[in-house]
């Protein structure tokens, strides 16, 4: 599936993310070592290695979800965001986490109806008017690939959908409150094959209006939906390219070995 590949190559595309220098450790225990990188905006950029290389860890540190760890802490570098150093003492996590949204592995809607899933972010910013939640709700299940499944019971549970169905809600109301960058932590690991592939489809249209940055232990799925791949290995970042580089071209023998499935 080679349709997403349309702006890999573009050199322009603006840096949304950028990472210098970064280190970060649970406890004394080091998991990520002097990583350096540029996320380009409305691409899709997938994280691959090994378990326990620092995928997950990396990505957290996007939108600052490492801080309810206590043990852990930054140990050098920044994160800048549009530019903002997002450690920096002014931010508002709060803030942050609206700006940067997160899907993760297990689904997890509220036990609440289709409808409140999505518009509960809405109301806790004091959003009441219901028109407004009505099209809100609306345009973010048509964003995530679930409005015609979904719209004769919105009122009905979530915890009643597919497992797929659940992931793309999760999606939806991650949409809701109009991210910029999206971080999506292993989204289809506990998906079958055909679920997998709708939120495959799901990212690819989504990349239009979104950053989105996924961790997934699937191979063949960061081939398939990513502009740009970085391969971590133990903390580091060993080779980060336009995808198809990386799968068909590494520069780095450790990259060869893990793509071609040799170790890992
Ligand atoms: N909450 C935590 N407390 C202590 N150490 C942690 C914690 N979370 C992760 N680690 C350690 O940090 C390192 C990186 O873990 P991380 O989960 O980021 O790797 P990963 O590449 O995402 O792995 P996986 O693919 O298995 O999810 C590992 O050694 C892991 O044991």
């Amino acid at each position: 599936m080679a349709q997403n590949k349309d702006t890999a190559n573009s050199q322009d595309t603006r840096n949304i993310i950028e990472v210098r220098d970064f280190n970060f450790a649970y406890g004394n225990s080091q998991a990520l070592f002097d990583v350096n990188m540029d996320i380009k905006e409305k691409e899709v950029t997938a994280f691959i290695g090994p378990s326990g290389c620092g995928k997950s860890t990396f990505l957290r540190c996007f939108n600052r979800m490492n801080d309810l760890i206590d043990i852990a802490r930054i140990t050098g570098g920044s994160v800048k965001i549009n530019g903002i150093d997002i450690y920096g003492k002014e931010i508002d996590v709060i803030e942050l986490r609206k700006h940067v949204g997160m899907v993760f592995q297990k689904s997890n809607p509220f036990p609440k109806s289709i409808y409140d899933n999505i518009a509960y972010g809405l109301r806790i910013q004091g959003i009441k008017n219901k028109s407004t939640l009505d099209d809100v709700v609306e345009e973010c299940l048509r964003g995530a690939a679930l409005w015609d499944e979904v719209k004769d019971r919105l009122h009905e549970s979530a915890l009643g959908m597919s497992g797929g169905q659940q992931q793309r809600l999760c999606i939806a109301r991650a949409l809701a409150v109009k991210p910029e960058i999206l971080l999506m932590d292993e989204p289809c690991s506990a998906l079958d094959p055909i679920a997998t592939a709708k939120v495959e489809e799901l990212i690819h249209s989504l990349k239009k209006e979104y950053t989105i940055v996924i961790v997934t232990h699937n191979m063949q799925q960061a081939a398939r939906v990513s502009d740009r791949t970085a391969f971590f290995y133990l903390g580091k970042l060993i080779e980060y390219d336009v995808t198809d580089t990386i799968f068909m071209n590494p520069n780095n023998e450790q990259t060869e070995a893990y793509v071609s499935g040799r170790f890992g």
